[in-house]
Formats: C-alpha cells, sequence, structure tokens
C-alpha cells in the first residue's frame, strides 16, 4: 500500500504536493497505512472463523439436544448485532482520531522547520502551547476510540457470558429432570450436559474474537477514506501519452496559454505565447510574483494548463510520454531538495552512470569544486535531510551541477545564479552559456548578468510575454 501510495504521489507529481500539508502525507503514509494491516490480518481471518467454527458446532449439537441447538442459534447473532451497533459509532470515532493526528503531525513538523522563525519573533513557547492543544485533541479522540473498543468488547462478553448461563440452567434442570424437551434420547445425561457446556465458549469465541477486532475494521474504513481521496486525484494526475518526445533540441511553443492554480484564483497565465526555437536562449524577466516559475512549471509538464497547449516540435506536451520527457529536460528550481546521502549519491541522480572525471567536470562547470576540496570526505561528505551542512548557494550549485551532469537538451532554469556571489556568479554563467548552446533553454532571471547569456529576452506582464528589444534595454527596466 505505501508503495502503490508512494507511486500515486509521483504520478501527482508537484502540482499536488505542494498544495498538502507534508506532516498530513507523512501521517497518512507512514501511520494510517497502517491501520490496513490489522483488518486485512485480523479481522477478514477471524470473519471466515466466525462464521466457519459455530455452524461445525451446531452440526454437533443439535442430533444430541435440539433445545441447546436453539439456544445457540438464537443468541448468537445478539454478538454480531451489538458489535455492528457499537462499531457504527466506532467509525466516526476513527476518522475524528485521524484527523487530529494528521493535525498534529503537520503542525509539528512546520514547527521543526521553522523553528529559527519562531526563535526569532520568540513564538516558540506560543507554537508549544498550540502543539500541546493539539496533542491534547489527540489524546481525547484516542481515548474515545479505546471508550468503544473496550464497550464493545465488554457487551459482547455480556451476551456471551448470559448465553451460556442460560444453556447451563436449562442443561442442570435437565440432568435432573426437572425439564424434560429437549433431548432426541429422553432424558440429558452427564456426558452430553458437559459435552455441550464446554463446547459453548468455543462457539461464542470465534464471534466475540471478531467483536474486538471489528474496530479495526472501523479504523481501516477511516483510513481508507483518506487514502482514497489521493487515489481518487488520479484523474487530475498529468499522466501523459505514450508518444515518444523527438530527439535532440526541440522548438517548443506555447500556444495560447491560460493558467489558473485553481477555479476560484485568478489566473497567473493568460493567453501566453511564447516560441523557444531550437537550441536558443530565451530570458524571461518581469516583477516578483509575475508567474514566471509558474510558466516553469507549466512547461516542465508539472502543470497542466486550463488553456492552450505546449507543443514540442508540434506535438503537444500531454501526448509525451511522461517518464521520456523528464530525461529530455535539466531543471534548476528554486528549491532544490537533497536527499540524504553523500555529495556523489545527490549528483548521481541526475546520471546513475556518471564516471568520476564527468562528476568532477559537473562540479568545476557549477563552481562547486571550491567546496568540495574543503571537505575531508571530499564527494563522499554525507549530506542530510534539507541537505544539512550546506549553505543556499552551495545547495543551488549542487542542483546546477546535477544540469550538467544530465546533459538534456532542454534546460530550464529558475534565478540559477541567485544566491551567488559575483565571483562565482560569473564562474558560472561561463559555463552555463557553454550548457546552453545548441539546447533549448529557457532562463527565469533578475539578474541583468544572466541575461548576458540569453539569444532574446522576453518580459512577463499581466500573464503575456512580451518581447523586449535587447539586452539592453531589459537591464535598464531591471
Ligand atoms: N501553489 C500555488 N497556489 C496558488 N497560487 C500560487 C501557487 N504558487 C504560486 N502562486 C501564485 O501565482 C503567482 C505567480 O507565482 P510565481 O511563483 O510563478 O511568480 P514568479 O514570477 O516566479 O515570482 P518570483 O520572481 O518571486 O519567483 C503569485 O501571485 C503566487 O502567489
Amino acid at each position: 500500500m505505501r508503495v502503490a501510495l508512494l507511486s500515486r504521489l509521483a504520478e501527482l507529481g508537484p502540482s499536488y504536493t505542494r498544495n498538502q500539508r507534508a506532516g498530513e502525507i507523512s501521517s497518512l503514509v507512514i501511520e494510517q497505512t497502517e491501520a490496513l494491516d490489522a483488518f486485512i490480518a485480523r479481522y477478514l481471518p477471524q470473519m471466515s472463523l466466525a462464521a466457519l467454527l459455530p455452524l461445525v458446532i451446531l452440526a454437533f449439537v443439535f442430533p444430541i439436544n435440539w433445545v441447546a441447538g436453539l439456544v445457540f442459534l438464537c443468541t448468537a447473532p445478539l454478538i454480531p448485532l451489538a458489535m455492528a451497533l457499537v462499531g457504527m459509532k466506532a467509525a466516526d470515532a476513527n476518522r475524528r482520531n485521524f484527523k487530529a493526528l494528521a493535525l498534529l503531525s503537520s503542525y509539528f513538523l512546520d514547527v521543526v522547520q521553522g523553528l529559527i522563525t519562531l526563535k526569532l519573533f520568540s513564538k516558540s513557547r506560543e507554537q508549544t502551547h498550540i502543539i500541546g492543544k493539539n496533542a491534547e485533541e489527540f489524546r481525547i479522540r484516542t481515548m474515545q476510540v479505546l471508550r468503544l473498543a473496550f464497550l464493545s468488547s465488554a457487551v459482547l462478553e455480556f451476551f456471551a457470558s448470559v448465553s451460556i448461563a442460560i444453556l447451563a440452567v436449562y442443561l442442570g434442570f435437565s440432568f435432573l429432570g426437572l425439564i424434560e424437551v429437549g433431548s432426541w434420547s429422553g432424558g440429558v445425561t452427564l456426558y452430553h450436559a458437559l459435552f455441550i457446556l464446554i463446547l459453548a465458549p468455543e462457539f461464542y469465541l470465534p464471534l466475540k474474537e471478531l467483536g474486538t477486532h471489528y474496530h479495526a475494521k472501523q479504523e481501516a474504513i477511516a483510513a481508507a477514506e483518506r487514502l482514497m481521496d489521493i487515489f481518487d486525484e488520479l484523474d487530475r494526475a498529468e499522466t501523459g501519452g505514450d508518444q515518444e518526445p523527438p530527439t535532440g533540441a526541440p522548438t517548443v511553443h506555447l500556444s495560447n496559454i491560460g493558467f489558473s492554480y485553481a477555479a476560484h484564483l485568478p489566473p497567473v497565465l493568460r493567453n501566453l505565447n511564447l516560441t523557444l526555437n531550437s537550441g536558443e536562449c530565451v530570458a524571461l524577466v518581469g516583477p516578483s510574483g509575475v508567474g514566471k516559475s509558474s510558466l516553469l512549471s507549466v512547461l516542465a509538464g508539472f502543470d497542466r494548463p486550463q488553456e492552450g497547449a505546449v507543443l514540442i516540435e508540434g506535438i503537444p506536451l500531454s501526448a509525451l510520454k511522461r517518464s521520456s520527457w523528464m530525461k529530455r529536460i535539466a531543471l534548476v528550481s528554486q528549491h532544490t531538495t537533497l536527499f540524504p546521502g553523500s555529495i556523489r549519491d545527490n549528483l548521481l541522480m541526475a546520471r546513475p552512470d556518471a564516471t568520476d572525471a564527468q562528476l568532477d567536470r559537473a562540479c568545476e562547470q557549477a563552481a562547486l569544486t571550491d567546496v568540495i576540496v574543503q571537505l575531508p570526505k571530499g564527494l563522499d561528505t554525507p549530506v542530510g535531510e534539507a541537505g544539512l551542512g550546506f549553505s543556499g548557494g552551495q545547495i543551488q550549485r549542487l542542483s546546477l551541477a546535477r544540469a550538467f551532469l544530465k546533459d538534456a537538451p532542454i534546460v530550464l532554469l529558475d534565478e540559477p545564479t541567485a544566491s551567488l556571489d559575483a565571483e562565482n556568479e560569473q564562474k558560472v554563467l561561463e559555463s552555463l552559456t557553454l550548457l546552453c548552446k545548441g539546447r533549448t533553454t529557457l532562463l527565469v532571471t533578475h539578474r541583468p548578468a544572466s541575461m548576458a547569456i540569453a539569444d532574446r529576452v522576453y518580459r512577463l506582464v499581466d500573464g503575456r510575454c512580451e518581447a523586449v528589444g535587447d539586452v539592453k534595454m531589459a537591464k535598464g527596466e531591471i
């Protein structure tokens, strides 16, 4: 289930996950998935037992004493009935419990990630208080679930005990000759009475156990509902077609693109037209928040435009095989994630078969060599979650090194030199000039120096692209 869930999330891509709370998703994948295990491993096998064992016992008891058989037959349905009555409430309680857990997880993650900001504004105590409140809410919800689980066990135990007691009184009286109905052979012998009484708890046991595991079923239903939300989201995923993208640096045409993040939000891109000729580097400028990164995301295929189409050599992007398209683009975004492992592992993601010489060259091109030679373990230095021990600029250079390594015909760059000093910027720009040669490149930038490597400059205004006469003019505007 976890593997299926993660591959669905990968198919949904960043356009889905960036609108979700990371803590909630991780609680869903790690903890809530676990709830299905109890249902499959305990409840379902118990259901077969509960259907089979009482029938077998009845088959032995009826030929000996039909009244005892009738008592079994009449009291047995009481247990599933009581179980279902209590269980109806349990699904709701479990749903609330999972919600409280998801809220607690996501809040906790936000606080841990934003600890510096909280310390800076002396808000950590306040947040601790809010986490305390969420934890208390989770405790209350958990207790509600447990109360229902124990209550259902008690009710089942009660019904089973009363039924056995009725049977014991009947068998006792029959044995003493005070009751004469029931036995096919006249009276009840000690052997028969003991045989039925010893079997009685075994008759109710599978039903009681089923009741005990019933809350596992309700827990699984609550978890499955949330999991199904993600599987149902698949319709919104950009799954792509089955056509292979053209080889070499293609001409990319954005035709009448209209895009907004949600139906209730104003469009970010409106009737946008832009052509990136084969092997050409186009720079895109514009004020912050105008939609440059959104345009890159549409071009990379992470977001689907509501209007218009992205055409790769005339073929709509939506018709291309997604995995092949991903191999054709190198993207340096503003948010780079470093995965736990060594620097080498993080670089090899871009090209698993890269040789040491190729890795060294990519580091050199991205102005990363100076950083690596200072590390005692060099390329084998471990980097932690979110690039622990790496500065923003160093992470950006690592992302650039990945782009150099990938050697893809389409290059998408979002502010590639934003966190670099003038000296390193110059170094990286020289490498970028080489990288862009012969590749179709879109370079989003605010930096005048970066624009110099572009063949043409466009400005994004009001959701549309306007050509800027020349680089000098664009520099003047910035
Ligand atoms: N996931 C999202 N959901 C809703 N709105 C979004 C989302 N991401 C961005 N936006 C909005 O879309 C608009 C364009 O954002 P975008 O990041 O594309 O701008 P940008 O030009 O790249 O800005 P910058 O230069 O600061 O990086 C902004 O108004 C932003 O608030």
